[in-house]
């Protein structure tokens, strides 16, 4: 029997559009004599659709588009489409109104139903807000097989895997135990960096533990601040991986269940990548492309310094979007160096992308006056260093407005987290687009771009001076700041591994800075918190799966031993 993979890359919210994308696989899919058809998770509105599922209509809609979608399709072909289904004992007080579900459609109708039983409730994940779990093992016969129905997080629950159970119940035990011949997961599993290794390993545990084949099914695209990397992969009973589709783009292929082996043969395998660099530099890339493509923006600009983060931010967005897309925008002050502004030309040439140059001196004389008064006596600090960066970004902003083009914010992880940033100046823009990249990370991915393309893409002067804001004459990070490998490292064990910070002492950094981190981590909470989505690459980013709160003071707290 021949199963397909229909790793699309759906719109929120899309209904038509996203079962059209469906229907063209399952075109292809019959074409090529496939059986079963799987598909993403929530394939029919996409994942997350977040509270788009409180309103009664959109769930309608969702079933009717489901229906429509089941007449459509070629004669003998299954197909495996998410979805949701009402609950109807909803009624009951403290149950849900919605199961998280699959759809087996063949025939011209809606066959079966599954409800995804194990629903995640961290991080990013918020699906007992809207779901109620499902209660029984999933599985249908077609054909002479006996095919096992999993939801994502339904895998997640392998308890020798992960040394705990997390979960009372286990989808994939209870699958195994009623002796299914293959099983199938439909899933909207977000990336973080290395991800991809812990899903094949983990299946991989389940598939030899169970003697189970196991087809995984994810689905691709960015959405706000999340990124879908696709890479959908099957496994046979050795746990050997027998396909896998491509990172970061839509595809589709097959794979042979053979009844006299009861396995997966070995199909198309693509490769993983090599170097984390490469996988995020892929990551941010499609981030950025389906950000700007489906909030429906063509054009996009950014404020380019001749530093290294915005040199980053640009070649992403040219490599996204297209270099006559992407606008860079200099705007040097009385403090900017003249490397700044060579460098900054250098990096658009080597793009290829427009720059427009915008001298803010006069502006800001003109807001010198305006505070003359009212300022009169005080020192030059960090009211007037702020003016720049404001200033910086009305500009952008206005051009913003005015031709309709998307303003990237630059902003990188450890610069986010110590809130070494202007509200309402360098802040300002619709999507950040390093925001989850901490700054040794901003260097590694240039120094692959160049490796990678064989030639200077970031000009050599913008890896190799020192970072600087330029808001005052001579001004570097590092006069704020300990240096960069320091700080991400401490900003690692603080927001990755939840270490406090006697450990982080233990570790080796100094007292002092370990607490003037902490508490610069706790002060800048509230610009976060006004901060435009950030794209999400690691395992804990500053987004929806961040919620801390700003009216705290736990970070002074180390001196008393917590
Ligand atoms: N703009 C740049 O390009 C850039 C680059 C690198 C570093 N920096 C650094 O970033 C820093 C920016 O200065 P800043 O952080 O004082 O200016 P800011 O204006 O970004 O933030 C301070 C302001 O935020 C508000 N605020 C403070 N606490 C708040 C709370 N709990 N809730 C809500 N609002 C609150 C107040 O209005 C306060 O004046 C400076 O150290 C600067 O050197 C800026
Ligand atoms: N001189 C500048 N021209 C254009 N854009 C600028 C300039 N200086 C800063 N910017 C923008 O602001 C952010 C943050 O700057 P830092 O140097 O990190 O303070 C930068 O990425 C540019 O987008
Ligand atoms: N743990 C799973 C859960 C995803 C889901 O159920 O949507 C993941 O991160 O991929
Ligand atoms: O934000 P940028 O581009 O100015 O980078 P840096 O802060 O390293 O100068």
């Amino acid at each position: 029997m021949k199963i397909a993979i229909a790793q699309i890359n759906p719109i929120i919210g899309d209904l038509s559009g996203n079962a059209q994308k469906i229907l063209e696989m399952s075109q292809q899919a019959a074409s090529e004599n496939v059986r079963l058809l799987l598909t993403p998770e929530l394939s029919i509105c996409g994942y997350p659709p977040r509270d788009l599922l409180v309103n009664p209509s959109f769930v309608e809609a969702m079933d009717k588009t489901l229906h429509k979608l089941a007449k459509d399709l070629p004669a003998n072909l299954a197909v495996l489409v998410g979805t949701v289904v009402k609950n109807s004992q909803a009624h009951i007080t403290g149950e849900k109104n919605l199961f998280n579900s699959i759809a087996l459609l063949e025939n011209g109708k809606i066959q079966q139903f599954f409800h995804k039983r194990l629903l995640p409730n961290y991080d990013v994940f918020d699906e007992k807000r809207y779901f109620e779990p499902g209660l029984q093992a999933n599985y249908f016969k077609l054909d002479d097989f006996n095919i096992g129905v999993t939801i994502c997080e339904d895998l997640w629950n392998d308890e020798e895997f992960w040394g705990k159970r997390s979960y009372a119940v286990n989808p994939i035990a209870d699958l195994g135990n009623l002796g299914v011949d293959l099983i199938v997961n439909l899933s909207a599993s977000p990336y973080t960096v290395g991800k991809q290794h812990l899903r094949e390993a983990m299946l991989k545990h389940s598939a030899v533990n169970f003697q189970q084949p196991i087809i995984y099914t994810n689905q691709v695209g960015g959405d706000d601040d999340l990124i879908f990397d696709g890479r959908s992969f099957a496994l046979n009973k050795q746990g050997e991986i027998v396909c896998r589709a491509k990172g970061f783009i839509s595809d589709f292929l097959t794979v042979e269940f053979n009844s006299n082996k009861q396995d997966l043969e070995l199909g198309h395998v693509s490769p993983v990548y090599e170097y984390e660099d490469e996988e995020i530099w892929n990551a941010l890339v499609l981030g950025v492309k389906d950000y700007v493509e489906k909030c429906r923006f063509s054009k996009v600009l950014l404020g380019l310094s001749g530093g290294v983060d915005s040199a980053l931010v640009a070649a992403i967005a040219t490599a996204a979007l297209g270099k006559e897309n992407v606008i860079g925008v200099l705007m040097p002050s009385p403090y900017s160096s003249e490397h700044s502004i060579s460098d900054a030309l250098a990096l658009a040439a080597s793009l290829d992308i427009q720059t427009q140059i915008l001298p803010i001196g006069e502006l800001m004389q003109s807001f010198d006056k305006s505070l003359y008064e009212l300022f009169a006596g005080t020192e030059f600090g960090i009211a007037e260093e702020n003016l720049q960066s404001r200033i910086r970004g009305n500009l952008l902003m206005a051009i913003s407005n005015k031709f309709g083009y998307l303003l990237l914010s630059t902003g990188n992880k450890s610069e986010v987290a110590v809130g070494y940033c202007t509200l309402y100046g360098d802040m300002n823009g619709g999507l950040s687009v390093i925001a989850d990249v901490p700054k040794t990370r901003v260097y590694s991915l240039c120094k692959w771009l160049n490796s990678h393309q064989q030639k200077e893409v970031i000009p050599e002067n913008i890896l190799t001076k020192a970072p600087s804001a330029e808001l005052k004459p001579g001004q570097v990070d590092q006069d704020s700041l300990p240096p960069y490998e320091i700080l991400d490292d401490i900003l690692d064990r603080l927001i990755h591994q939840h270490q406090s910070a006697a450990e982080i002492i233990t570790a080796g950094h100094e007292p002092a800075i370990v607490d003037r981190v902490l508490q610069l981590l706790s002060r800048a909470e509230f610009k976060r918190r006004q901060a435009a989505p950030g794209l999400k690459i690691t395992d804990r980013a500053f987004g929806t799966g961040w919620r801390m709160p700003i009216a705290s003071s736990w970070s002074a707290l180390r001196n008393i031993g917590v």
